[in-house]
């Protein structure tokens, strides 16, 4: 059968929002350091809201190009799981720190960047994120990208990412079979601040297309 698709919310800011993630059984939380965003935390913040995320669910730090000693606080300070570098960061840096991490790569804008080299990019990334947005812009954007370009990834784990919502959510994975989906806007009421009934709906549908594509694939 196939695995179920990978659910990351991302930019949380908040306990109540950190809580029903947990318990809608979500298996990535994104926490954002990244100095362009509304969604950015301090060390405070984010400490306290790690200390909410059980160890089964993943806590991913998202910088952009953040220097090596503000990456090391980061670490020291809110302990994540994973690191997600959303700049230009190459892939020494991203691998430097040691520990698992994703690399987002912006497939969206005027003059959308070729796919091609993806099977090769950041080999040691445990997944690309693939967004919407364009390159050089901050993420969370709400920003979509032609999901059938996902495919040129080839064999690579693809967190599929911009622009989704409990509305298109499934037609997303059915286009592009995707190992994970990442949503930060799309579950929100306002910047920052998630939106529980978008949160719910959001995880239905995509376990609700997971059934449905894992029901098709037994054979008769
Ligand atoms: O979310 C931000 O504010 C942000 C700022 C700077 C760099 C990256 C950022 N978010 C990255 C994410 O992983 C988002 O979840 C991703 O871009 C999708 O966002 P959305 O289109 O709003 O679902």
């Amino acid at each position: 059968m196939n695995a179920p698709v990978r659910i990351k919310f991302c930019g949380l800011t908040r306990e109540a929002d950190v809580d029903l993630a947990v318990a809608l059984g979500v298996d990535m939380i994104g926490l954002v350091f990244a100095q362009r965003s509304p969604r950015r935390l301090d060390g405070e913040r984010a400490a306290a809201l790690r200390a909410r995320i059980p160890a089964h669910i993943a806590t991913v730090a998202l910088v952009m190009d953040a220097p090596a000693d503000d990456i090391a606080r980061i670490l020291a300070r809110v302990h994540p799981d994973l690191l997600q570098f959303h700049g230009t960061e190459p892939e020494a840096f991203c691998a430097s720190f040691g520990m698992p991490y994703i690399k987002a790569i912006a497939l969206g804008g005027a003059d959308p960047q070729d796919a091609r080299h993806l099977p090769h990019a950041w080999p040691s990334a445990h997944a690309l994120l693939l967004d919407g947005h364009a390159p050089g812009e901050p993420g969370g954007s709400g920003q979509t990208f032609d999901w059938q370009r996902t495919a040129d990834a080839g064999e690579r784990r693809v967190l599929l990412a911009g622009g989704l919502h409990p509305g298109n959510v499934a037609e997303a994975i059915r286009r592009a079979r995707p190992w994970g989906v990442d949503v930060s806007s799309g579950v929100e009421q306002a910047t920052g601040i998630k939106d529980p009934a978008k949160m719910r709906a959001f995880v239905a549908a995509v376990r609700d297309i997971d059934g449905r594509l894992a029901g098709r694939a037994v054979p008769d």
